[in-house]
């Protein structure tokens, strides 16, 4: 019976063939070549929007501490992806998942708005151990049938989505309606390359161009870099309401490839 650390011994295989290019190295594109492009390049770019938050406002040291968990959090999903797809192992394939869902969670409890909590929850206390009981079952059930975890995790998105249009039904701003629109496309690009890859692969195979989930990498990647300041506007519109938040791209809006953040007008003084 091979170990659950051995190559090869996940449930799950990606369209693109095993050990084309390296010998130890299963997937390589989707491990290295375009991967490394959506994790180490997108997510430092994620850290810098999020870094963006803190330099420049008078942050309170417990929304430096969250912003702190969730960059540590993306960077392992990234590593543990790569690891993942690098081997193909058990093992690989449960840090991946795993390392999504708890990012989700740390998310989730940070920063899920108030007014969504159910009827039951109170302060956002109680709700950060609904979410932790919710993620450690979710844990457990990760190992019954690993097939499913990610299907789970892409039904996840979907609430996402339900909750930005939620938003946005209360939001004149046109910014905002326009960085949900990009994020919305980024996602539903990525969304696309992971069904293709995991249902089509027999024609991506017979045309020789196996590839789609590597795409998904580098769109998800992309989509994240906008979902983050659009979260933190929400955030800010609840937690912070004598401050007026503003999306701004880097280096200018008129640019064909920018970075997505958010700017603060200082609070007016009160008498
Ligand atoms: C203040 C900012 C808060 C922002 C919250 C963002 C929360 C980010 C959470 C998770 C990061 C996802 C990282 C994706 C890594 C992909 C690794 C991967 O490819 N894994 C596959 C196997 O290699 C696996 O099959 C994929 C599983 C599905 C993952 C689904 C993740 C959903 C993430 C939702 C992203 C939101 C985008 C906007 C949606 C409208
Ligand atoms: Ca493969
Ligand atoms: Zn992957």
């Amino acid at each position: 019976m091979p170990s659950i650390f051995s190559y090869q011994s996940a449930e799950v295989d990606w369209c693109e063939s095993n050990f084309v290019r390296s010998a130890v190295i299963a997937e390589y594109y989707n491990t290295d070549g375009i991967s490394l492009f959506s994790f180490l390049l997108l997510t430092p770019l994620n850290f810098l929007v999020l870094e963006g938050l803190v330099g420049g406002w008078n942050f309170a040291i417990s929304s430096w501490m969250e912003l702190c968990h969730l960059k540590v959090s993306l960077l392992l999903a990234g590593l543990f992806s790569m690891y993942f797809h690098m081997t193909l192992s058990y093992v690989g394939q449960l840090l991946d998942e795993l390392s999504i869902l708890w990012t989700l969670a740390v998310a989730y409890s940070f920063w899920y708005p108030q007014c969504y909590f159910p009827k039951c929850i109170k302060t956002r206390r109680h709700f950060f151990w609904l979410t932790g009981t919710t993620t450690v079952i979710s844990t457990l059930m990760s190992f019954v049938k690993p097939t499913l975890n990610a299907y789970a995790l892409n039904c996840i998105a979907f609430h996402l989505l339900y909750l930005t249009w939620r938003e946005l039904k209360k939001c004149n701003d046109k910014r905002v309606h326009r960085m949900a629109a990009v994020m919305v496309m980024w996602w539903a690009l990525a969304i696309t390359s992971w069904i293709s890859d995991r249902w089509l692969c027999w024609l991506w195979q017979a045309i020789n161009f196996p590839y789609f989930h590597s795409f998904w990498h580098v769109l998800i990647a992309m989509s994240l870099l906008y979902c983050c300041p659009l979260v933190i506007y929400f955030n800010v519109s609840y937690e912070m309401p004598s401050f007026k938040p503003k999306l701004e791209y880097w280096p200018s809006d008129s640019w064909p490839v920018v970075v997505p953040y958010v700017t603060l007008e200082e609070p007016h003084k009160q008498c």
